[in-house]
């Protein structure tokens, strides 16, 4: 027997159910099935149906009216309640052996970088019900245009690497909302981040020289560790993006229908030739 899960993972609005309706489709296309685990306790409606769904557990609606807690302690409370019940999970997910299973998560990123709710549950995963398991961590491509910003968006996926100790997919979503901005070169630079583009990110700028060598150390540690690496996806018209990270998914957790387990790819990323 054997089980994959993919988790969606990333912070609010980075296109992480649009990424898992994406994957499921172009999977359908090629005559594969995968199934849509929604662990978002305040998801709405998506394109596929979701085979398994926390809301049939709790909902943040209603934990926020009987509990009267805001949103975000209500969604820690979902958690924790599903921590309490995971023979509920373990129940839904009983029968589907040899399946494909994408866990779409909330986007309060606290929940995997702050407090243990994910790597809880992703321990639970692999150790009870046997999955092969994967992270993909989203970040939106726009980011790149503020470089700051987008190492901070790496250190924020790097993190979240470091915690849940899986096979890790960096994914820049939305790249077709850059495309006029950003040559395929400088993408390029990103995508593989180069350290030396936080050095140069505000050269028009003075700069306090404690913030320089900030930024330095921090370029230096990512490009260091060698770990935080992006492949793009544009889910508006790029069917080729997403069959490209869904082949880098089924290497790092040997999913075949027919083949011997191999070994993942060591390679670097490609850019989409067709980006310009
Ligand atoms: N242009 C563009 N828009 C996208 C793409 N992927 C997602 N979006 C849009 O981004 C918005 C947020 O997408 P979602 O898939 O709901 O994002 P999410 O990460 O699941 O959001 P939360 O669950 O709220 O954290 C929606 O309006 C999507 O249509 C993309 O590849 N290109
Ligand atoms: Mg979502």
């Amino acid at each position: 027997m054997s089980r994959v899960g993919v988790l969606a993972l990333g912070p609010a609005g980075v296109g992480k159910s649009t990424f898992c309706n994406s994957i499921i489709a172009h999977m359908q296309s090629i005559g594969r099935r995968a199934h849509i685990v929604n662990l978002d306790p305040a998801a709405e409606a998506t394109e596929f149906e979701f085979t398994i769904d926390i809301r049939d557990l709790i909902s943040l609606q209603d934990v926020m009216e009987e509990m009267d807690l805001g949103p975000n302690g209500a969604l820690i409370y979902c958690f924790e309640f599903l921590l309490n019940n995971l023979d509920w999970l373990d129940e839904e997910i009983g029968d589907y052996n040899d399946e494909y299973l994408i866990f779409d998560c909330p986007g309060q990123i606290e929940l995997y970088t702050h407090i243990p709710v994910l790597p809880t549950i992703v321990k639970h995963l692999q150790t009870t019900l046997n999955f092969n398991l994967c992270a993909t961590y989203l970040l939106e491509a726009p980011f790149v245009i503020d470089r700051s910003k987008f190492f901070s968006g790496a250190l924020s996926a790097m993190s979240a690497m470091i915690l849940l100790e899986l096979p890790h997919i960096n994914i820049l979503s939305k790249i077709d909302l850059i495309k006029n901005e950003v040559s395929k070169k400088q993408l390029k630079k990103f995508l593989n981040p180069d350290p030396l583009l936080l050095s140069s990110a505000h050269p028009e700028k003075e700069v306090n020289p404690k913030f320089t060598r900030l930024n330095k150390a921090i370029a230096n540690l990512v490009d260091d560790f060698g770990m935080v690496q992006f492949l793009p996806l544009d889910c508006s018209k790029d069917s080729e993006s997403v069959a490209t990270i869904l082949s880098y998914i089924d290497d790092v957790t040997q999913w075949s229908e027919s083949q011997e387990p191999k070994e993942p790819k060591d390679e670097e990323f490609e850019v989409d030739p067709d980006f310009d």
